[in-house]
């Protein structure tokens, strides 16, 4: 009887059981709908444009997500062979972006910051609430910084900036004629930019702190680019693999309601959190002693001074964000100058006739200042300006350029109308490939742009910087870190690519990045500089 009772009751409680199980699963089904509905319904204010990168309304974002992660070169292709010119929506999976031809940006530069914002485009797109860079949001005192104090400032720098590239140089290239090195070039290029930049944004003493100058690319490394190359080694005819993985590249793959907490579950978080914390415990000391003690020069030369002295409201004084506006510009300055100055020389191993114009033309530059570089210097080398244009055309540092987060509603002269909350932005290539405006597009023609406007200068063909008002505000200082370490490189030393060809571009997301696996054979040559 008692065992009877008791098999009753199992069975109650298992049915019950069952039966809750049942309403949970309905419960999370329908919870499921509701979810896939409320993204699949147009929102108000969306323009009616034909989307891409959805195959149907209802897909799960996740889908739409990992198509953008790994193919948005394809998928910006197709779009372009199907929709031309015409304004169309990019699906990303975290967000939507109205992809608009490029012949609007003139108009679109004629518009205020407070209609459509840069910042808050990119503080969104690089997750900067769990990379750090949200700071960006909240001010631009940093870019204000970059365009009216260091850039101009920037002709007295090019001494010091030399030097110490060429005692990075120095120190990890082969000095003695003859003698070769095999060397990865975007990992040992980024240290002799580091070293500029270290000078340019934190001033002495502390860019002569290698600590500093390491935080410099490992910051970006982890940062801007989000590298982590995972090295899965074994010895014995083994295989060797690198990957490269990136906070942004998998947490883009994560809904932005997850992504603070998941975040935590990558090593690549805590390792990019103790950067941020090395950059404060070093950064806010030295900008409170140098508050107090007092500048020492009427006209400071770096980043951290001029903000001391430039800062007007709290949050510009405040020593925290200073330090972080300083992390944030450390991130756009030094992978993306090094990505430069590898992609040049991979493509200059590679025609070593054009290798030997551009030394002669830097030669003889060199001669006639007497090795000493100046800014006019620099920007007195055509070709190599035009092979630096070059590389940037056909490797860009984003698939999508001129991204802005839209402000107010507002009606384009097509009639198309932008909504408060949207994002816009342009395809670099569907200009820079297009045969009307460049001969065979797809080749790397090194001299193309001689006679042309010089890398430096924004140019709404080819995009390198963006355009308008907030096109880069470094590009002066990355056009002139680059050439600096170029001429140094060119004039002493031979290049050979290892398997004579250049590894394809990695391309995660929009980002597109010189292969970090490249291998380069140097050779130095007889020439010092
Ligand atoms: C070859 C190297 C570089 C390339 C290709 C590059 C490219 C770009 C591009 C395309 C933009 C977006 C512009 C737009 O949307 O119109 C940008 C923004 C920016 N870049 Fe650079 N950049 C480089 C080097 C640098 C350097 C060296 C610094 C700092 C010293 C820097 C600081 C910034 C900042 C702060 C912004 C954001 C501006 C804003 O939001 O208003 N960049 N860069």
């Amino acid at each position: 009887m008692a065992i009877e009772s008791l098999a009753d009751g199992l069975r109650a409680l298992t049915f019950s059981l069952a039966e809750y199980l049942n309403r949970y699963a309905v419960l999370l089904v329908l919870a499921c709908l509701v979810h896939l509905c409320w993204h699949a319904i147009p929102r108000g204010g969306m323009p009616k444009l034909p989307v891409t990168n959805r195959t149907f309304r209802l897909e799960p974002q996740l889908i739409t997500r990992i198509r953008w992660g790994f193919w948005a070169k394809n998928i910006l292709h197709q779009a372009h062979v199907k929709y031309g010119d015409k304004p169309y929506v990019l699906a990303r999976g975290d967000m939507k972006v109205t992809i608009l031809p490029a012949s609007m940006i003139p108009e679109l530069n004629q518009l205020s910051a407070d209609v459509v914002s840069t910042r808050k485009f990119h503080a969104q797109t690089l997750l900067g609430h769990i990379t750090g860079i949200d700071i960006v949001r909240e001010t631009g005192f940093h870019v204000k910084v970059l365009l009216n104090r260091l850039s101009p400032a920037l002709p007295q720098q090019i001494e010091p900036m030399g030097r110490r590239i060429s005692t990075a140089v120095a120190r990890a290239m082969p000095q003695t004629p003859g003698d070769t090195a095999i060397i990865k070039p975007l990992d040992l290029f980024v240290e002799f930019v580091s070293e500029a930049v270290a000078l340019m944004l934190y001033g002495s003493p502390l860019c002569d702190d290698p600590e500093i100058v390491r935080l410099c690319h490992r910051h970006t490394r982890s940062s801007e680019f989000k590298v982590l190359i995972i090295r899965t080694c074994s010895r014995n005819h083994s295989l060797t693999i690198e990957t490269v993985f990136t906070i942004v590249f998998l947490m883009r793959f994560v809904p932005s309601y997850l992504q603070s907490t998941v975040v935590w579950l990558l090593p690549w978080k805590w390792s990019l959190s103790r950067t941020w914390k090395a950059i404060q415990d070093v950064v806010v000391p030295e900008i409170r002693r140098r508050k107090c003690e007092g500048l020492n020069d009427e006209e400071p030369q770096d980043a951290i001074s001029w903000m001391i002295k430039d800062g007007k409201t709290d949050l510009e004084q405040d020593p925290k964000i200073q330090a972080k506006l300083v992390g944030a510009l450390t991130s756009g300055a030094t992978f993306s100058t090094a990505g430069v100055v590898s992609g040049v020389i991979a493509n200059l191993s590679m025609r070593p006739s054009l290798l030997m114009e551009i030394r002669e033309e830097v030669r003889q530059v060199y001669d006639h200042v007497e090795g000493h570089w100046t800014n006019n210097a620099l920007n007195s080398l055509p070709k190599l300006d035009s092979v630096m244009k070059e590389t940037a055309r056909l490797t860009p540092a984003a698939m999508v350029l001129y991204s802005r987060h839209v402000e107010e509603d507002l009606t384009l002269s097509t009639g198309l109308r932008l909504h408060k909350g949207q994002n816009i932005t342009t395809v670099p290539m569907t200009r820079s490939m297009d045969p009307e405006t460049y001969r065979h597009p797809d080749m790397f023609e090194g001299l193309r742009h001689c006679g042309g406007q010089p890398f430096r200068n924004v140019d709404n063909d080819v995009l390198t910087w963006g355009s308008g008002r907030w096109a880069c505000p470094g590009r002066f200082v990355a056009n002139a870190m680059a050439k600096l370490v170029l001429v140094k490189l060119v004039l002493e030393y031979d290049f050979r690519l290892i398997g004579n060809k250049k590894l394809p571009d990695v391309v995660m997301h929009e980002f597109t990045l010189f292969n970090p696996f490249t291998k380069l054979e140097v050779r130095r040559r007889n020439e010092g500089l």
